[in-house]
């Protein structure tokens, strides 16, 4: 199946900044694609990259399968793009800027008529089609951009950290609303610098500095973490001095504080000198299921020291 969007080998600099150093990924029909990766990896501009809105260094980008140059308005409109930040008219009203999108796609009157009512329904902001943009919630703003880019009805979405400043509840109902484009065989593309999210994904691409550290299903990627990953219980006088001894030993590949508990991934030939150490700090230590943010981590922080 040809990839609705693919990167190849994409190379991106801003004056001494490199900010993608040869990253690839390929979108398909009917999945759900997190891009992943922490604060400056690299995420948006290797989605700036994907609809063309940078130019590149060097590698390809290709939508369905021809380069931006070959491709004509038809491959244009078969993405949909919402940026991470201000794509709405403040000013306008919820239909005024549903009906400006229209516009822009040149979308006859009564298709978009249609359109827009089921999109209201479905976002639940028709109880706020009157409202200014910028006088709603940060999870209205963010459902009715992702209206906006569904207008024309794109077989791609590609979104760029979609749930930025979103309540939980708002959160959940945008990830209900991507299942159901999914479902319907839309491809999507989420930027997104959250683990639970990373995990909710059919397939993850894992970003960092600008490089592709891992790709593939969240499940399997967790299942393929061979270091086995420990959680401490420690009281308040010692967790100071066990936090700093994590930290500073080469045999603990990631650590992180989970409320009253300390997470961490050792390395697995180091395995039995951390425990000792432990042991001997009076840290009572249990064997944990790896999750997501262990795999992150351990790969994030494998790539810094490497
Ligand atoms: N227009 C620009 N000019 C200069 N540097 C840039 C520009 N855009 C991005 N960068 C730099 O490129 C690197 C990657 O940034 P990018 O915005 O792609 O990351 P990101 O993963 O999307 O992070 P964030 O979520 O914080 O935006 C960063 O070091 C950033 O400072």
């Amino acid at each position: 199946m040809t990839p609705l969007l693919e990167a190849r080998d994409v190379t991106k600099s801003f004056g001494a900044t490199r900010a993608l150093s040869g990253a690839s990924l390929a979108l398909r029909e009917g999945e759900l694609l997190g891009l992943v990766g922490a604060d400056g990896a690299g995420k948006t501009s290797l989605i700036r990259a994907l609809v063309k809105l940078v130019a590149i260094d060097g590698g390809t980008v290709t939508v369905g399968g021809a380069t931006w140059d070959e491709a004509g308005r038809d491959a244009r409109e078969s993405l949909g793009y919402m940026p991470q930040q201000y794509s709405l008219y403040p000013d306008l009203s919820v239909d005024e800027n549903l009906t400006f999108f229209a516009r822009l796609f040149g979308l006859e009157r009564h298709v978009f008529e249609e359109r827009r009512e089921q999109l209201l329904t479905m976002t639940l902001l028709d109880r706020a089609r009157d409202r200014p943009a910028g006088k709603l919630s940060g999870g209205m703003y963010k459902k009715l951009a992702v209206a906006c880019a569904l207008l024309h009805r794109p077989r791609a979405l590609v979104l760029d950290e979609p749930t930025n400043g979103v309540d939980p509840v708002s959160r959940r109902e945008l990830w209900a609303l991507l299942y159901e484009f999914v479902g319907q065989g839309m491809g999507v593309l989420l930027a997104t610098p959250y683990m639970d999210e990373a995990a909710r994904c059919g397939r993850v691409v894992l970003l960092s500095h600008g490089v592709v550290l891992a790709e593939g299903a969240p499940a399997e990627l967790v299942a393929s973490l061979e270091h086995p990953v420990i959680e401490l219980d420690v009281d308040e006088a010692s967790r100071q001095r066990v936090l700093a001894l994590l930290e500073g030993h080469s045999g603990v590949l990631a650590v992180t504080p989970a409320g009253e508990h300390v997470r961490a991934v050792l390395r697995k030939a180091h395995e039995s000198d951390v425990r000792r150490a432990l042991a001997e700090m009076g840290a009572r230590v249990a064997d944990a299921r790896p999750d997501f943010e262990d795999l992150y981590l351990t790969l994030v922080d494998h790539d810094a020291r490497h």
